[in-house]
């Protein structure tokens, strides 16, 4: 494995976030997707995962956050082991299709569902509910049926109906695919803003990964291939190629020779 202990931000915890060991995992109609995974998520770090097509990225997450049981090896989620269907509101996804997680009369209904369930006051639930759609930049959309919003104003909406939990860990699946320049610059900043949360990010747009990220895992049939610095990783053309990726068009050097 490609290992770099070089890393743009210091983070000061004794306990990680997220803690998996010897993690493997098999669908019942499938052999393995996931080969003895180890991986170790501090507080505070933007953690980028990348990798081909049927790496096993959105496996891995949703056995991250309980949906899916491991085949083998454990999770803990702030030193507590991950129950499979137990409710975690330290962890919260941000799934690749909006529509799956939007499903109330209005933004703001959708928005407090989450706090609502966890038993939060009328108080706190409004409170939350205004700073979430403060935080995402979509205040004009709280009164608005999420199904006629637009796909990245949708994408917004869904972001902060899982920061309205208060996570400590969320995970990000394909969060730029459909969204505009526009949107994704947006998406860009709010990422780079964010501190107080831990995230795992799964994207195939590298570049975003590079403005966004302090940490890259590059996965590919099951495996973990390498972890460490993103320029390392991302820039590191044989190990890209040899994984299906290309170097970012911002890695490359301006004063390579153009090939004959
Ligand atoms: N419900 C399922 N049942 C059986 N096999 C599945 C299921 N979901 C995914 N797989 C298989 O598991 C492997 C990993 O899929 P996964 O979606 O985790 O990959 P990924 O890295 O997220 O891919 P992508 O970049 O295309 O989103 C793939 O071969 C996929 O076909």
């Amino acid at each position: 494995m490609v290992h770099s202990e070089q890393s743009s931000r210091t983070f000061y915890a004794n306990e990680p976030v997220l803690s998996i060991s010897g993690l493997s995992y098999c669908y019942p109609d499938r052999h393995s997707v996931l080969k003895y995974i180890n991986l170790k998520v501090w507080s505070g770090e933007r953690v980028g995962v990348i990798g081909p097509n049927g790496a096993g990225k959105t496996t891995f997450f949703l056995l991250s956050c309980g949906v899916l049981k491991p085949t083998a090896g454990e999770i803990r989620l702030f030193g507590k082991p991950v129950v499979p269907g137990e409710f975690r509101p330290e962890v919260g996804m941000v799934f690749q299709n909006p529509n799956d997680q939007l499903f109330c009369p209005s933004v703001k209904d959708d928005i407090a569902f989450g706090p609502r369930n966890l038993g939060q006051s009328n108080e706190e639930v409004d409170a939350r509910v205004r700073e979430a759609l403060s935080v995402t930049g979509i205040l004009k959309l709280g009164d608005r049926p999420p199904h006629h919003l637009s796909g990245g104003e949708k994408r917004l909406a869904a972001i902060a109906g899982v920061l309205a939990m208060h996570p400590r860990l969320v995970i990000y699946d394909e969060p730029t695919s459909g969204l505009d320049m526009r949107y994704r610059r947006r998406l860009i900043r709010f990422l780079q803003a964010s501190s107080q949360e831990a995230m795992l990010i799964a994207s195939h747009d590298l570049e975003f990964i590079l403005e966004v990220c302090d940490r890259v895992v590059l996965m590919d049939g099951g495996y973990i291939i390498a972890d460490g610095n993103p320029r390392d990783i991302l820039g590191n053309v044989r190990l890209m190629e040899a994984h299906g990726l290309e170097r970012p068009h911002s890695l490359v050097p301006h004063a390579e020779p153009h090939h004959k």
